[in-house]
């Protein structure tokens, strides 16, 4: 509750300016001023926000706790009552008291005073410790709202905008909002009463004194008018440069492998003393701002007193006025300045934290790029009569010849699809790029198939799997589940249904079974609502992960967490297969599954993903050509085009861009080209599974030269170096 002077004093200089180009962060307004709800499309722009605009857009968050705002007003104004008495209190005791020298006199005004300070002290301690329990939920209703609403934000908000500028702007940004609207508030209301009593009360004293001295106030306003502008600029600027240096300092945590393996520590360390410098210009400046403002209030201050001293000694001169009338007289002044003076300081935090408001009101006014349909639960009979694509806004396809009753997917209730995915015609450029990522895309896929999508980097397979999750709406054509288009199925409903495992396993930092069970719904991060041990062993050992979790020293109860994981990236990667053996989803879309693995760790989780694709619709999108050889069908992708789609072999036989590919693979550059046969009835089924150097799975059998516990058998190495065939 803080009039905000500590807060500002860490601002700084022109961060802003540099911020707005070099390092990727928002760039001033001038001619990027955005328009509310265009920032997901870029790097989150600067819009000028007003004072009352910021109060208007905030102060709904306070709902709830209205009435307790209320209290503490009441109990602010028993306070400066309780203080207004004491003085009169106090004029009594000195000239009844103190100047006649009486004792008897003093006892009962002692007595009063005394009660008098117990009760304000009582409401003072009440109203402060409320006002601090009202500010801290008001800051958590806010910092909740603003999570909420960044989860719905789509994947390349958070590739346009540093993480650490938004973690800035979720806790910095998100106190001073707090300082302008419930702090703001209560401290000014507080203040006002207590200058209406005080100055009541010197009028009631000496109204022609006290009119003298009103007449000084305007000095106090021309004095924080001057300061305004200047602050808040100051203060913008530095927002952004907290912004940078927080990020700086994240970004150095993140990459701190990268820095050591390639000594770029004096790089790193270069770059926050950079962002610092401009945060302690702009920290140095606020500070001085703030205490230049202060002391020239003291001055003033000081003139008020004079100027009292030097009439009250004239009034007493003349037999006007008694020494303890001049003494509180001079008290109701002086405790009319630090009100006055709260009031001033206010005005500039609450200028300050425009600021903060403009760089939340940014995030809030970014818009989700795809929502549930407003009419998912009522067109559940409409949709099984006729295509609801040929009403969407977005599609450009044809309708569906066959559209299945799809009433039970239409429901928000969970419901489990049949897995029949479509895309039709589907095109697609990522907001702010005129590049289409994807272009007249169609295929379909049903249950128990297979299909890998393939082609060069960059040819638009990531992006088919956004498509597929629906984080983005295509631009033309559409994508179906059961025949009904994405966009008209509930989101909750589409995500229950097509399960991803992205190119990067994604870890929570909670224990390895909580991070198996998070695979089911509303398992949340320390209940185990819906999910047993059982249930998380089962998938584990489906997944070929309980040996080696069973190895660890605290077993399915060991801490991992993103970017420290203790696991190697085979392990990780077997851990996210179980993830989704719970999820049991009939859709399943792997985004190159075994990225960043060496050939055996690779191999390893081969059997493990022919168990969790079993039955289902899967659509592997891979690089690694030996995983195609057991599709049903391939989909080779260049530039956002599907330019050839059939068997591996199939394609094999005719030249093309998928047999360059598969000529072009590692293994082939090695000279051992050879496609890996179809796996035969004795071979068990697709990838591989059979193959002597095969991964260790939970059934027992084990790979040469690797065990289940992740630990390399003598004569191996995790690069797979014994490893005896290309595969
Ligand atoms: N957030 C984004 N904004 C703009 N363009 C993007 C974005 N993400 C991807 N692209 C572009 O879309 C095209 C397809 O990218 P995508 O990531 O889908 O390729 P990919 O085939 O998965 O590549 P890789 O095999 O290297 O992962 C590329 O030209 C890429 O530059």
């Amino acid at each position: 509750m803080q009039a905000g002077t500590g807060r500002e004093a860490r601002l700084d200089g022109d961060a802003g300016a540099r911020m707005g180009g070099e390092d990727g962060t928002a760039p001033e307004a001038g001619v990027f001023a955005a328009l509310p709800g265009a920032a997901a499309d870029a790097p989150i722009l600067t819009r000028r926000v007003a004072l009352k605009e910021a109060f208007r857009r905030f102060w709904p968050l306070t709902k709830g706790d209205r009435r307790w705002l209320i209290l503490v007003l009441l109990l602010a104004i028993l306070a400066a009552l309780a203080e207004t008495v004491a003085i009169l209190l106090f004029a009594q005791l000195t000239d009844n008291a103190l100047q006649k020298g009486s004792v008897s006199a003093f006892w009962s005004p002692a007595g009063k005073w005394l009660a008098v300070a117990v009760a304000g002290a009582v409401a003072g301690y009440l109203g402060n410790s409320l006002a601090a329990w009202t500010a801290e939920r008001f800051v958590m209703r806010l910092r909740a709202r603003l999570f909420s609403h960044l989860q719905t934000l789509p994947p390349h908000f958070y590739q346009r905008n540093r993480h650490g500028d938004l973690l800035e702007r979720m806790t910095g940004d998100v106190d001073a909002i707090e300082e302008l609207v419930i702090s703001g508030v209560v401290e000014a209301s507080a203040a006002v009463f207590s200058a209406l009593f005080y100055a009541a009360a010197a009028l009631w004293l000496r109204w022609d004194l006290a009119l003298v001295t009103f007449f000084l106030a305007p000095l106090f306003y021309v004095a924080t008018r001057s300061f305004t502008g200047r602050l808040k600029e100051v203060s913008r600027r530095a927002r952004k440069a907290d912004g940078a240096v927080t990020s700086v300092v994240e970004e150095g945590l993140v990459n701190v492998v990268l820095t050591q393996a390639y000594n770029r520590q004096r790089d790193e360390e270069q770059r926050l003393q950079r962002e610092a410098r401009t945060w302690l210009r702009a920290s140095v400046r606020s500070a001085r701002l703030n205490q230049f403002y202060e002391e020239l209030v003291e001055v003033l201050e000081t003139v008020c007193v004079l100027v009292i001293i030097g009439m009250g000694a004239w009034e007493i001169s003349a037999g006007r006025m008694t020494l303890g009338q001049l003494l509180a007289f001079a008290a109701f002044i002086g405790y009319l300045f630090p009100p006055i003076r709260n009031l001033g300081q206010l005005g500039l935090t609450a200028v300050a934290a425009t600021a903060g408001a403009e760089r939340l009101l940014e995030i809030l006014d970014a818009k989700p790029s795809v929502t549930d349909p407003a009419d998912s639960l009522t067109s559940a009979s409409e949709s099984s009569t006729t295509s609801p694509a040929a009403d969407s806004p977005t599609s450009g396809a044809k309708p569906s010849t066959t559209i299945p009753p799809a009433a039970s997917l239409m429901s928000t209730a969970p419901r489990r699809a049949v897995g029949e995915v479509e895309a039709q015609r589907v095109t697609f450029h990522y907001p702010g790029s005129r590049h289409e990522a994807v272009h007249d895309l169609s295929f379909a896929a049903g249950p128990g198939e297979l299909l890998v999508i393939t082609g060069p980097s960059g040819a638009g397979k990531s992006t088919l799997a956004a498509l597929l999750l629906r984080f983005y709406d295509p631009d033309a054509g559409s994508i179906r589940l059961d025949g009904i288009p994405l966009d008209r199925l509930p989101l909750a409903q589409i995500r229950r249904n097509i399960t991803l495992l992205p190119q990067e396993v994604l870890v929570l930092h909670d224990s390895i079974e909580q991070n198996i069970a998070c695979g089911r719904d509303n398992a949340t991060h320390d209940g185990r609502d819906n999910v047993t041990h059982d249930d998380v062993v089962r998938a584990a050992r489906a997944a070929d992960a309980h040996g080696f979790v069973s190895a660890l020293p605290d077993g399915y109860d060991t801490e991992i967490a993103p970017g420290t994981s203790r696991l190697s990236g085979g392990q990780l990667q077997r851990i996210a297969i179980a993830r989704a053996m719970l999820r049991d989803a009939p859709v399943l879309v792997l985004d190159e599954p075994t990225t960043g693995l060496d050939a055996l760790a690779a191999q390893r989780i081969l059997a493990p993903l022919r168990r969790l694709a079993e039955g289902r619709t899967t659509l592997v999108i891979t690089h690694h050509l030996d995983l195609a050889a057991d599709a049903d069908r391939i989909l080779v992708l260049d530039d956002g085009r599907l330019v050839q789609s059939g068997t591996h072999t199939e394609l094999l036989q005719r030249s093309g861009l998928y047999a360059s590919l598969f000529e072009a693979r590692p293994q082939a550059r090695n000279g051992a080209g050879r496609p890996p046969a179809r796996a035969g009835p004795s071979s068990g089924g697709r990838w591989g599974e059979g193959a002597p150097y095969l991964g260790s799975t939970e059934s027992g059998s084990t790979v040469p030269g690797s065990t289940e516990s992740g630990a390399v058998a003598p004569g191996a190495t995790e690069s797979g170096a014994r490893l005896p065939e290309p595969w």
